[in-house]
């Protein structure tokens, strides 16, 4: 195997397995060993330079290395390190953090906690891993009980010679039996799928009865060694319609392997792009989660930014799966040779969510990272055979349509050469046949089958107000509020705090730390009712549990959008709403739009083409006029914040200008002369002012009003339609048994 690429860690194999012991301190080492280190993992010094040359350039940043060994092989040189081997010895194998900032989240094989061992797979968070911990025992009772269902059915079937379907199926009947004493999933229905038992199994385990159409009509064609663009609705299993392949192609090649030296050196298998960091690491979890339930499972890693690149390339030669999102891999892969070497040699590349991966805003590294990749650029002459031919999977529920003909095949020859089109992208996708497969199960909608679409209509200065009664008419539902800026993240989220709903906020100029906690408070099951305002960085991929509601404060600006944002509800077979907040001016286009997304899929299914027309939902608006006191305060409280907060960064921000060019600076003149000139902004500056000028009294005071007509309730009455029914048991109604007061009382839904 080659050796330019770093050692790698086994994972475990089960008992049967070598494993490394730990080093606690520095005087348990026995013996100092000399190891192959790679060259960025030397314990490199920095030169301290003698004061004479204080001023002398080009020499800052030299550094200096000892007891190093350089050995030549052929055409590779390996360094040799003693010290090294032990620094990075305990930095290596200290296990991924467990810290999702730090941008690596990996993991190995479930199984038994041994202190001796310390190649460990980490969690993204340590609720999650205390509340895996609980579940582990649970999982592996089941597993066990998989397993010997899977056992029970070698020995009854151990005839030498028997073949080997037969035995498949024989396999799902035990599995399908140990269910019905409800010991795992009977999984029956992938048996065409022609899965090994190790897969099987964990898809009981994670309690996938059947593969969605999507899994089943993608899954062989990929086995087949078949280049796939795959087409699914949101929220349709994607995810796992290529890594089944990816990780039974794994499976085949770890199991081929003959010994630990042989395993130690493997090669990577699949590279993962995707378009935003959340989504790889949500793509990390689900990957993880099906490989706890193999015997032996490779190593997953995320790359997203936050820890060093040096600590990532190293973390990264061990990892079987990568996912990462372009600007970050294409800048740990740049500097290490030896990286983008095994890179070359992956199995899959998987571009998911490929219409915006391809066609918005990351060309640059997306060329890069492809280029790098070519294997044919840097086949060496005899080289040739050791090249794993590369498959390419490219998945997502939408395609322009240009893009998905361009996949499809078609005009794919006299691709143009400019460099900033789709089209020379797909050039360098390099797909090995001609034609890929095109898998597009669900024709007929782009859209899930559960989600219920409807619009309210309000005037565009009263979207706050409405969006707060569309809540409150919605209460306990986890649900997504979708925004096209990030000031309005900004400005929505205090002031739904202050009108006490559970809000959260993502969007991409926050850190990486506070962007995945506000995920996992969103999507914690301990806050089924909790909400998320979040900018179109949420609109892809996220497989966020249970949210039944999305809420577009903002209107997508296109209809691929509209279908991505829409689909964070309604997944899985779930069922979902999606409302649109428009303003009257706004109705007629946005109608347009949806008319369109569902006419395309109406004539692209050979369905019903009568145009789709979106309804309009009934707001009682005596109840939105009711609530109006509450949101003008909240929003009062949280303006004043936020200009407070605003000011104290536009000072600091004139301070230092101020500093750096030597004049004193004080804000109130500084206002003084701004507030001479009128012209853009003015009015809006004004206002902030107003905000700031509140005193903490003035606040308080605020605060108590808001406190106190948030005690009340409100009462939405009896609606003239009930009235005019004639059918309505009034009294009932104002018991409150069915809800007639808004908020977490009891909602009284939405008519649609
Ligand atoms: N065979 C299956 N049976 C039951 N649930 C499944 C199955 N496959 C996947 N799922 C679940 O369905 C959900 C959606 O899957 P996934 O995130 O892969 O959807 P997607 O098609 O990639 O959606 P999007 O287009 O929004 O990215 C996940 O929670 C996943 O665990």
């Amino acid at each position: 195997m080659a050796s330019e690429v770093a050692k790698r860690s086994a994972p475990n194999t089960g008992g049967g397995s070598k494993k490394r012991q730990k080093i606690k301190s520095t005087k348990d080492v026995p013996t100092v060993q000399k190891r192959p280190v790679a060259i960025d993992a030397l314990p490199w010094n920095e030169v301290k330079l003698p004061d004479m040359f204080d001023d002398a350039e080009g020499f800052f940043g030299l550094e200096e290395v000892e007891g190093v060994e350089v050995l030549k092989e052929g055409n590779n040189i390996r360094f040799v390190s003693a010290k090294a081997a032990d620094v990075e010895y305990e930095d290596e194998f200290e296990g991924f953090s467990d810290n999702p900032e730090e941008g690596v989240v990996t993991t190995a094989k479930d199984k038994a906690k041994d202190d001796s061992v310390l190649e460990e797979g980490s969690h993204p968070s340590d609720e999650k891993r205390a509340t895996e911990k609980k579940d582990t025992k649970k999982k592996k009772d089941k597993k066990a009980k998989t397993k010997k269902a899977l056992e029970k059915v070698e020995n009854q079937d151990g005839n030498e010679g028997s073949k080997s379907d037969h035995n498949e199926m024989n396999v799902f009947k035990a599995l399908a039996q140990d269910n019905d004493d409800n010991d795992g999933t009977d999984v029956t229905a992938w048996s065409g799928l022609d899965l090994s038992g190790n897969m099987l199994s964990a898809l009981s385990i994670l309690g996938f009865a059947k593969p969605t159409p999507i899994q089943l009509a993608a899954i062989p064609e990929i086995l087949d060694g078949h280049d796939v663009v795959g087409k699914a609705s949101t929220g349709s299993g994607k995810t796992l319609a290529f890594a089944i392949p990816i990780i039974e192609s794994w499976l085949e090649t770890y199991g081929e392997m003959e010994d630990e030296d042989e395993k130690n050196v493997r090669l990577p298998t699949a590279l993962i792009l995707s378009p935003t960091r959340e989504l790889a690491h949500q793509l990390t979890e689900h990957i993880t989660a099906l490989c706890k339930g193999l015997d032996k499972s490779p190593w997953v890693a995320a790359v997203t930014g936050g820890l060093s690149v040096q600590k990532q390339q190293r973390q990264l030669a061990k990892a079987d799966i990568i996912i990462g999102t372009p600007g970050r891999l294409w800048e740990v892969m740049s500097s290490s040779i030896e990286l983008s070497a095994s890179f070359k040699k992956i199995k899959f590349l998987v571009v998911d969510e490929a219409d915006r991966l391809l066609t918005e805003g990351h060309f640059k590294e997306a060329d890069e990272i492809l280029t790098a990749l070519d294997r044919q650029q840097d086949a060496q002459e005899g080289d040739e055979d050791e090249i794993p031919s590369r498959q390419t999977l490219i998945f997502s529920a939408t395609f322009h349509k240009g893009l998905q003909q361009k996949l499809a095949g078609k005009g794919k020859q006299g691709l143009m050469d400019d460099k900033e089109s789709v089209e020379y992208l797909l050039k360098k996708l390099n797909f090995r046949e001609e034609r890929p497969k095109f898998v597009d199960v669900n024709p007929v909608s782009q859209m899930a089958e559960g989600l219920t679409e409807g619009l309210v209509e309000c005037a565009g200065t009263e979207k706050d107000l409405y969006l707060y009664s569309l809540l409150l008419y919605h209460p306990n539902q986890r649900t997504l509020i979708f925004t096209n800026s990030i000031h309005s993240v900004r400005r929505l989220t205090p002031l739904l705090q202050n009108l006490n709903i559970p809000v959260y906020a993502l969007h991409s100029q926050m850190i990486q730390k506070a962007r995945l906690r506000s995920i996992e408070r969103f999507s914690s099951p301990k806050s089924p009712g909790s909400i998320l305002v979040a900018t179109d960085v949420a609109a892809r991929g996220l497989d966020i549990g249970g949210v039944q509601l999305v809420i577009h404060y903002h209107l997508p600006r296109t209809a691929d959008m509209y279908v991505h944002r829409s689909g964070r509800t309604a997944r899985a077979e779930a069922s979902g709403s999606s409302i649109l907040l428009c303003a009257p001016e706004e109705v007629v286009g946005m109608r347009r739009l949806v008319a369109k997304v569902h006419a395309q899929n109406a004539i692209s299914g050979g369905g019903n083409k009568s145009k789709y027309y979106m309804r309009s939902l009934d707001v009682d608006r005596k109840v939105v006029a009711r609530l109006k006191p509450r949101v003008t305060l909240a929003k009062k409280i949280a303006d004043s914040s936020l200009a407070k907060e605003k000011k104290g960064h536009d000072d600091d921000w004139v301070k230092k200008a101020a500093e750096e060019l030597g004049v004193d600076y004080d804000s109130e003149e500084f206002e003084a002369a701004g507030g001479q000139r009128k012209g853009r902004g003015t009015g809006r500056k004004l206002k902030e002012k107003e905000a700031r000028a509140l005193t903490k009294n003035e606040l308080g005071a605020l605060r108590a009003e808001l406190k106190s007509l948030l005690s009340q309730r409100v009462n939405v009455g009896v609606s003239e339609r009930y009235l005019t029914s004639g059918s309505v048991d009034i009294n009932e109604l104002l018991k409150g048994a069915k809800g007639e007061f808004l908020g977490k009382i009891d909602g009284i839904g939405m008519e649609t």
